[in-house]
């Protein structure tokens, strides 16, 4: 407020300050004489621009210079006076916009003062409010999800919506009036026949007690599998009661299927539990040893045939233990040699084509003589299960049969086609290597008599003793065969000069020369050996044996006649 406006034209001024009014007093020339703070707040752009008397004219002047542009300003002073006749003609109140704010604007001629104007800031006006909507509060009722009733203190219906009608099979809600809820539920199973209404009837009577005694909720079964949630509430007058009755049916059914979902996974969980307890059980007592190893290569289970066919203690395999530290294990010592693929081939007929899924067959003997077949199968999604058999037995029985197969039964050496093969294989070696083979072919002297004389047993002891002194007569490394009845052959491998093999023959002639002791008499026979050499003789097995028998023959030719002993 300036210096020289009145003591209480100051205090009008700071009153309206508190009301965030601006005043501004003009005298009867139009001078601006007072103004107060709110004033300058509400036109900052008057700061520093209003001078006390100063003309209203000055003042617009100033305004309009500061704002208007080009042509604009020739219309300057056309403003000033417009500006002028409205601040003196102005009586009522106006509303402008001023940096984003509506002001109203009044103005009053004071007598002998001159011209108040006051401003104040309107405030916005409130955003449209959309007009409340009209609620049907029956049409909502009979809308309602759940069939509604309310009841007199002496349980009579006063009202129900129309989902209630239709839950009790009732024509429309009017009809429920002055009913009672037991006895629109009686009805209800009446209308399904006398039989079933009187199944119910207990139902309905526990329904009149609950009615009366208890506000928790209680269901109740309507014809057609559908349930009912009843809640009640009191009434805000006397005895009034509100029934909600919730159609609960589909409810009830997922919380059934649940049950039963969860009855079936509880009946699997048992039967899988009983199904691992078989197996377990079967797989412990199988005569074949099963280890299962996992992806990474741990034996994750083993069976107790296993722990018996490996002689492994049960603590061992129960910690898990590596599978390369198992095979290291049984290593130790020789413990877990490998058989030859040949004894594989004959005993599992490997490559097995009836195994499908085995990656892998091998036999392994411990070093207790027992064999082990051990078989491997690729187990889906990673790891192998392997199953070990005891096939001792069947080893040796095949062992067995091949020995037969190869040897004279008789006296245990090589029969006549083992001969042959492994002469041929001698052969092949030599045509590479250079080497020289000598075959010597032995025939006894005077046997038949023997066996005419002495009987059949002396001359099979003849024959095996015959077969003892020309094994220990060759090497290790020779091949020693009885050709069939009192023939024999030698192969004689390594040797480096001809006279070799003549020398073994003499050595065999002389052996065989001996009396031999049976067990009915000292019998005496004698030998004819005939020798042939590779290359020298003959270039394939059939031609070296048969040298051999004619070089015999000659020999025998050239022998004497020898006398019964
Ligand atoms: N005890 C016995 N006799 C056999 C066996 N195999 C063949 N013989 C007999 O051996 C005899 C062989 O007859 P020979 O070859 O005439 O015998 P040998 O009296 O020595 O006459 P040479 O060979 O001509 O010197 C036959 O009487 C056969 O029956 C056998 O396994 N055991």
């Amino acid at each position: 407020m300036n210096a020289c406006a009145p003591a209480w034209f100051e205090a009008l001024g700071r009153m309206l300050d508190a009301l965030q009014v601006g005043m501004c007093l003009f005298d009867e020339g139009d001078c601006t004489q007072a103004w107060n703070q709110s004033f300058l707040r509400l036109f900052p752009e008057h700061r520093a621009q209003i001078h006390r008397g100063e003309p209203y004219a000055e003042n617009l002047r100033r305004f309009y210079r500061a704002r208007l542009e080009g042509a604009e300003l020739a219309n300057l002073e056309r403003y000033v006076q417009a500006g002028i006749e409205r601040h003196q003609q102005q009586f009522h109140p106006y509303d402008f916009l001023h940096r984003g704010e509506r002001i109203t604007v009044a103005s009053l001629p004071l007598a002998g003062l001159g011209r108040l104007r006051l401003w104040r800031i309107l405030a916005p006006p409130a955003p449209e409010r959309a007009p409340e909507p009209r609620i049907d509060a029956a049409a909502l009722l009979d809308r309602a999800p759940s069939g509604l009733v309310l009841s007199d203190d002496q349980g009579r219906i006063t009202w129900a919506n129309d989902p209630f009608a239709m839950l009790y099979g009732l024509a429309d809600a009017q009809a429920a009036l002055g009913r009672t809820l037991p006895e629109l539920f009686l009805d209800v199973w009446m209308r399904e026949g006398a039989e079933l209404a009187a199944q119910h009837a207990d139902e309905a009577a526990m329904l009149q007690e609950i009615m009366l005694f208890t506000g928790s909720p209680f269901e109740l079964q309507l014809p057609g599998g559908r349930q009912l949630r009843v809640l009640s509430r009191s009434g805000a007058t006397g005895g009034a009661q509100l029934y909600a009755h919730l159609d609960v049916t589909e409810l009830q059914r997922q919380r059934e299927r649940l049950a039963q979902a969860e009855r079936n996974a509880r009946i699997h969980a048992d039967t899988a539990l009983r199904e691992s307890a078989l197996l377990q059980a079967v797989l412990h007592g199988m005569q074949q040893g099963i280890a299962m190893v996992s992806a990474e290569g741990r034996v994750d289970y083993h069976n107790q045939r296993l722990l018996q066919l490996l002689d492994l203690a049960p603590e061992y395999l129960q910690g898990r233990p590596w599978q390369d530290d198992v095979v290291r294990l049984l290593r130790e010592g020789g413990d877990w040699e490998a058989l030859s693929p040949e004894a594989l081939a004959q005993l599992s007929g490997w490559p097995p084509e009836n195994a499908p899924g085995i990656v892998c067959l091998a036999l392994r003997q411990r070093s207790s003589g027992r064999v082990l077949e051990v078989g491997s199968v690729q187990v889906p999604g990673g790891g192998v299960l392997h199953t070990v058999n005891d096939v001792t037995e069947r080893h040796a029985h095949q062992q067995h049969i091949e020995h037969m197969a190869s040897h004279d039964g008789l006296t245990g050496l090589l029969n006549r086609g083992r001969f042959l093969e492994l002469l041929a294989a001698e052969i092949a070696l030599a045509q590479r290597s250079g080497a020289r083979l000598g075959v010597l072919y032995v025939d006894l002297d005077g046997f038949k008599p023997i066996n005419d004389v002495h009987g059949h047993a002396a001359g099979d002891e003849v024959l095996r003793q015959a077969a003892q002194v020309l094994q220990s007569l060759a090497r290790e490394s020779d091949f020693v065969a009885r050709l069939g009845g009192d023939e024999f052959a030698v192969l004689q491998r390594g040797i480096h000069q001809p006279h070799e093999a003549q020398a073994l023959a003499v050595r065999a002639a002389a052996a065989l020369a001996q009396p031999v002791a049976t067990a009915g008499a000292a019998v005496a026979v004698g030998a004819s050996i005939g020798v042939a050499l590779y290359p020298e003789d003959g270039a394939d097995p059939q031609a070296l044996l048969a040298a051999a028998d004619q070089a015999m023959y000659r020999a025998k030719a050239r022998a004497r006649p020898r006398p019964l002993s």
